[in-house]
């Protein structure tokens, strides 16, 4: 743990407060003097919304918007936030105005807990983009499709077989099919079970890191910068986050190294750590200091981009199947009508199962993984349907709102895809937009694909009891169900397609 910050005395931690509140007021004037403001809810003198903040900014921004608009401004100290509620205004400010609006605001909360360099973190520079290019090289959308499909058939198959033999378990095999596929595709290596010493690693940091919420919901470090310099033991926080540093640091470089070996005694593999290794001239211990570090932060922001966000969507799936059996049967009807009972449904069959398509399109709508998009910052002032958007503005896509804009939004219906004019695709909102959207979108949509629809062939999914789950849903960045439990079992004359 690291100890040695110095202590700074009362007096200087008031003159660094007073300092930014100050920072804050001159910065206020002059973006006023300068253009209106997107309209949003008032604040105090100083702190500006800061009693607003809440851990579920997501329901509070949706109901704003009946009030304020589609674009709504707020400040915290000196944070001036825009929020976009609307798919049409993400797509033309982020990608439209994507030369501007592609930075990310400094995440210090994140930052203190050692994920500095992080890709999600990263300002949009050229190690970024470079970070981005290797990523892209593995997981694009042709490189998805041809070097990858062995290890979704192989991961989604070892899902079954566990689903089979303890399904009462099935959050954590959920859990294990993430960290299989993203495990290969971040540092090539294969994990056999979540107690391999590798895992503990990166459980531990992983698992602080989703219980620290969603950048920008609250943490004051976040909107007065110089609370990062208090003594790691003056708050809550500062004690987490101490804490954390080696644990991130660990994650880091445990796999790393794993994959350094593996990669000297098997040649590179498909997966972006050990590509990045081989190009950066690694294998032979020729890797700078820098490069190795660039490419420690790459595979750890893979690992956290990728694990959580799957892991939520197919939680999603088993509570959305538990709680509405017409549709699970209405998809299991389809997928026997098409594939047949004698085998499993492959990627070859899905242009053919439109409704099992449309379930997995409801299941992001009805719950977009992520609440909110990761924040955006800006590079410069802009001006954006008549508003005025200084530069460093903190800007918030409402994923959550967005995929809400819809008839009977609570309502889970597959059938506002189909037909001759179906809902707008969820997949264009839950990945984010512009230069920063989702690298990772095509290997989720196709390992969410293939759980989905070989879990509706082989397994009936229901309630226990007469107890259906509510729609309760965890604070945080991503959208977790609260616990809830199901019952799973193989339909019979299926069990022979599980090996
Ligand atoms: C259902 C699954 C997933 C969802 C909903 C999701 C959603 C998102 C969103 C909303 C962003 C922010 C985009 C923006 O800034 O506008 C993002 C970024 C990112 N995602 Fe995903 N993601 C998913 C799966 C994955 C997977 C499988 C990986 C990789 C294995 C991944 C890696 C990343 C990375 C590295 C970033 C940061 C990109 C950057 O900052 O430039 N994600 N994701």
């Amino acid at each position: 743990m690291e100890t040695k910050m110095s202590t700074p005395s009362p007096t200087s931690v008031i003159v660094l407060i007073l300092g930014a509140v100050v920072i804050a007021f001159v910065r206020a004037i002059r973006a006023r003097s300068r253009g209106q403001l997107p309209p949003g809810p008032p604040g105090y003198p100083i702190i500006g919304n800061l009693f607003d903040l809440t851990a579920y900014m997501h329901t509070v921004y949706t109901g704003w918007k009946e009030e304020y608009g589609n674009i709504i401004y707020i400040k915290v100290f000196a944070k001036n936030i825009v929020i976009l509620n609307t798919v049409e205004d993400a797509i033309e400010l982020l990608d439209g105005h994507g030369r501007i609006h592609s930075n990310r605001p400094r995440m210090r909360t994140l930052e203190m807990m050692g994920w500095t360099g992080a890709t999600t973190l990263m300002p949009y520079n050229s190690l970024l983009r470079r970070q981005r290019q290797f990523i892209k090289m593995v997981l694009n959308d042709k490189a998805v499709v041809t070097n990858l499909t062995p290890l979704l058939e192989r991961e989604t198959m070892t899902f079954l077989r566990n689903l089979r033999d303890a399904p009462e378990d099935f959050p954590m095999h959920i859990g294990r099919f993430a960290v299989g596929v993203v495990m290969h595709v971040a540092y090539g290596l294969d994990i056999e079970s979540m107690d391999e010493p590798v895992m503990q690693y990166v459980r531990r940091a992983m698992g602080r890191l989703v219980q620290t919420g969603t950048p920008g919901s609250g943490k004051m470090v976040d909107f007065i910068p110089l609370l990062q310099y208090l003594p790691w033991w003056a708050t809550e926080f500062t004690r987490t986050a101490a804490i954390s540093r080696p644990e991130v640091d660990l994650m880091w470089s445990v796999p790393f190294n794993m994959a350094r070996e593996k990669m000297a005694k098997q040649g590179p593999s498909h997966s972006v750590v050990q590509l990045m290794i081989s190009r950066l001239g690694g294998v032979d211990g020729n890797l700078s200091l820098m490069d190795a570090q660039d490419i420690k932060a790459t595979g750890g922001a893979l690992y956290a981009g990728g694990e959580d966000t799957n892991t939520v969507s197919l939680l999603t799936f088993f509570l959305c199947a538990t709680r509405h059996r017409e549709a699970f049967r209405r998809s299991q009807e389809e997928i026997d009508r098409v594939v047949g009972p004698d085998r499993l449904p492959t990627f070859a069959d899905r242009e053919n199962l439109p409704f099992t398509e449309a379930v997995q399109s409801e299941v992001w709508r009805w719950s977009s993984p992520p609440n909110l998009g990761i924040p955006h910052a800006s590079e410069e002032d802009d001006f954006f349907k008549g508003y005025f958007i200084p530069k460093g503005t903190m800007i918030v896509a409402n994923l959550y709102g967005m995929t809400r804009a819809c008839e009977d939004p609570e309502e889970f219906k597959p059938e506002r895809y189909l037909g001759d004019t179906p809902q707008p695709n969820p997949r264009n909102i839950i990945f984010g937009f512009g230069r920063r959207i989702c690298p990772g979108r095509k290997l989720a949509d196709r390992m969410i694909w293939l759980a989905i629809t070989q879990i509706t062939a082989v397994f009936d999914i229901s309630s226990v009891g007469d107890t259906i789950p509510p729609a309760d849903f965890k604070p945080g960045f991503t959208r977790h169900p609260m616990p809830f439990k199901c019952n799973i079992t193989v339909r019979p004359g299926r069990e022979a397609l599980i090996r």
